[in-house]
């Protein structure tokens, strides 16, 4: 068509092995989460194509076409609705489709409808896409990401939950807000649970290097519950968020980019993202957060991250909260 307007060059390269093979992923699930997800991704250049999925075909249909019309003031790359038939190729699948909390519920609260869902689904992503690394979003997080790497049969290094990077991200936010510090100088972690059970690691908070604290906040001066008091509004940050707005979904569209670009760009960038644990810190058979390297392989390495007594206390309890759950779910 229109080859009036157009001269094929004269040596075109015909070696696709020249050509870096597209970037293409698959979001399911056009809700709040998987549309900030897309958005974000768009905006930041993440992928070469984007296939969004999604039972409600008219609310996809209408995202997707709201979606495309801003490619004009991007980067080019192909963002098209579609199936998980679509899928084949992709090299990642984003999972944010299912149940989300109401007011007052809490994650776990979500873990009977969600499952029964990824029973159906996994198995479908894993026929589809075959190749593809799968980033768990849909809450309980942890829980969801244990499920679909018992239901998926992968390595448990492709199967990642976006984990406690919200949490990580919340809790950098407010510390650096605290302490009038850029927050990308401010180095701090949320591990464990990505829920109320998580745990703030602040033995090792610090500013570029510099440690904020000696161990445990273990005094109750004025400062130490200041800091408290900080931890708390990142633990309730879904809830007070979820109240005023009924969902939450900017911040973790921003943080699921960045873990897709870590994997996508083999960045061997450390993250807090939820992956199976067998060994470290005494828990078993678990998928919760640590510092983990990510790469174009997944989850390679998980930080063998020296922590006080009662921060290894909390974590432990935090891998029980989850173990439990795991073990009254019929997989
Ligand atoms: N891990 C995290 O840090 C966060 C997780 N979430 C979780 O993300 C999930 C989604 O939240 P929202 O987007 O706000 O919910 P939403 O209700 O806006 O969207 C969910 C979408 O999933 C779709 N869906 C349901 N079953 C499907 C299937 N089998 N295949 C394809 N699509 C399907 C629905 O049609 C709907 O469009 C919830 O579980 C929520 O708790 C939300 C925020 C942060
Ligand atoms: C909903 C949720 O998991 C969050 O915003 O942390």
């Amino acid at each position: 068509m229109f080859e009036q307007f157009f001269t094929p060059s004269p040596e075109v390269n015909q070696d696709s092995t020249t050509i870096r093979r597209p970037r293409k992923g698959v979001i399911i699930g056009a809700g709040q989460v998987g549309m900030a997800c897309a958005y974000s991704m768009l905006i930041q250049n993440t992928l070469d194509e984007m296939v969004i999925v999604d039972v409600n075909r008219e609310k996809l249909e209408g995202e997707v076409m709201d979606l495309v019309h801003g490619l004009p003031f991007v980067q080019p790359s192909i963002v098209r609705s579609g199936t998980l038939a679509d899928g084949h190729d992709a090299d990642i699948v984003i999972i944010t489709a299912g149940a989300k909390q109401r007011p007052g519920e809490t994650r776990l609260d979500l873990v009977q409808r969600n499952v029964e869902l990824f029973k159906n689904l996994i198995s479908e992503v894993v026929k589809c896409c075959a190749n593809a690394i799968l980033l768990i979003v849909t809450n309980p997080v942890d829980i969801m990401t244990y499920v679909s790497w018992r239901l998926s049969g992968l390595p448990s290094s492709s199967v990642i939950g976006s984990g406690t990077v919200l949490d990580t991200a919340r809790f950098r936010y407010l510390l650096a807000e605290k302490f009038q510090i850029d927050p990308r100088s401010l180095h701090a972690y949320i591990i464990g649970e990505h829920g109320d059970s998580e745990v703030p690691v602040w033995s090792k908070v610090n500013v570029s290097g510099m440690p904020l604290f000696d161990g445990d906040l273990d005094n109750a001066s004025d400062d130490n519950q200041q800091l408290e008091e900080v931890f708390a509004q990142v633990k309730n940050a879904a809830y007070e968020i979820i109240q005023r707005k009924g969902a939450t979904s900017y911040a973790i569209g921003l943080g699921v980019t960045q873990i897709v670009q870590a994997i996508l760009r083999n960045q061997n960038r450390v993250l807090t993202v939820s992956s199976l644990i067998n060994g470290l810190h005494g828990i078993e058979d678990v998928c919760l957060s640590l510092p983990a390297v990510v790469n174009r392989q997944g989850v390679t390495r998980l930080l063998n991250m020296s922590l006080t007594t009662k921060e290894e206390q909390q974590l432990l309890h935090s891998s029980q909260v989850l173990r439990e759950t795991i073990g009254k779910l019929n997989l």
